[in-house]
């Protein structure tokens, strides 16, 4: 295999479990390299478990888990291709970020002559020029994200794996991750993205998997994926003003809605189901049957309706680029 055929990453057959506690089962996977792959699932899914055999954190139970032909966990040059992200911000809060920036160096194994350009690539990678001489306490949860990933920079990696990298952060905030991790795929890294966010998939991910209990439930393109739903009917979205009582929840189900997302503000049908009607009418009608609806959203199939069909479904399936 000539070396610009090894695929970025490939996951064969495996499974951990965290002291005999199954977290992944068996898992098949191939990154591609120069995409982005967003890593979506329910909480306890295994995404997280995932991305620690990816990074060589955790050594899989079988099977075997190789990043540029490397074993990520075996071989230390492998981990120097690999930047990681983990989800709680990992900085020391009262050095500057340059300081930040250049204890990572140091512990990636930079000589001191490489440290300074690196330190200044990874500053300038993630924008973070204008801050660069503060002390991180006093940063915001946006900021401090992104020194975050600067810090995976520090090595070049090829495969730069980000734990919900948004989490928790505002919007303006979330668009200038975004734009950072842009700019990261613009020059030819590949990245594993886990969110719990569809806009935040849709928005940067070339490919998808979509993992729930330790199996991957849906992968492929996100493309493919998506183009039987472009001659689908739109979706109905109801936001509730709290939870429905008894009679409320009999009246949505009777309408062809269920819930969504777990949070019983939040409900869906399909056009179908919905008896064909448009949103204000449908509003009309679920507050006329005592349901406390604030607003129907009307909305194009995307990816979330991918994934709550893949979490229905149950069986693995895979589709081809
Ligand atoms: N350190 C640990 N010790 C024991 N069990 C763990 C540990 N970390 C994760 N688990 C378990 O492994 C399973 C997968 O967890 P994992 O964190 O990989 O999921 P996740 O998809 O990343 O979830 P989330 O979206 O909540 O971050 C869960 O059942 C979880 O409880």
């Amino acid at each position: 295999m000539r070396t610009e055929d090894t695929p970025l990453a490939a996951v064969e057959g495996a499974a951990f479990a965290y002291r005999g506690r199954a977290a992944l089962h068996r898992l098949d996977l191939t990154l591609v390299r120069g995409t982005t792959l967003a890593l979506l699932g329910p909480n306890g899914a295994g995404k997280t478990s995932l991305i620690r055999l990816l990074a060589g954190r955790l050594r899989p139970d079988a099977g075997s888990v190789r990043v540029l032909g490397g074993d990520p966990h075996a071989d230390r040059a492998t981990r120097r291709k690999i930047g990681f992200v983990p989800q709680e911000i990992a900085l020391y809060p009262r050095l500057t970020v340059a300081e930040n920036l250049d204890v990572f160096a140091r512990l990636a194994g930079l000589k001191r002559d490489e440290r300074c350009g690196a330190v200044a690539a990874a500053i300038g990678r993630c924008a973070l020029l204008e801050v660069a001489g503060r002390v991180v306490a006093t940063l915001s949860g946006g900021y401090q994200r992104r020194v975050n990933i600067a810090a995976s920079l520090l090595a070049s990696p090829d495969l730069i794996l980000l734990d919900e990298p948004t989490q928790g952060v505002d919007l303006e905030a979330r668009a200038a991750i975004h734009a950072v991790l842009a700019g990261l795929r613009a020059a030819g890294a590949g990245l594993v993205v886990s969110t719990h966010d569809f806009s935040e998939a849709e928005r940067l991910a070339d490919r998808v998997a979509i993992l729930a209990d330790g199996r991957i439930r849906l992968t492929g393109p996100l493309a493919a994926l998506m183009r039987p739903l472009e001659a689908a009917p739109p979706e109905h979205e109801a936001v509730l003003e709290g939870a429905p009582d008894a009679a409320a929840e009999a009246a949505l189900r009777r309408s062809g809605f269920a819930p969504l997302r777990g949070d019983a503000r939040f409900w869906r049908a399909d056009h179908g189901a919905a008896g064909g009607l448009d949103g204000a009418a449908l509003l009309v009608a679920l507050r006329a049957n005592g349901v406390p609806a604030a607003e129907i959203r009307v909305r194009r199939p995307g990816l979330e309706t991918l994934y709550r069909d893949a979490l229905a479904e149950g069986p693995s399936l895979e589709t081809a680029a």
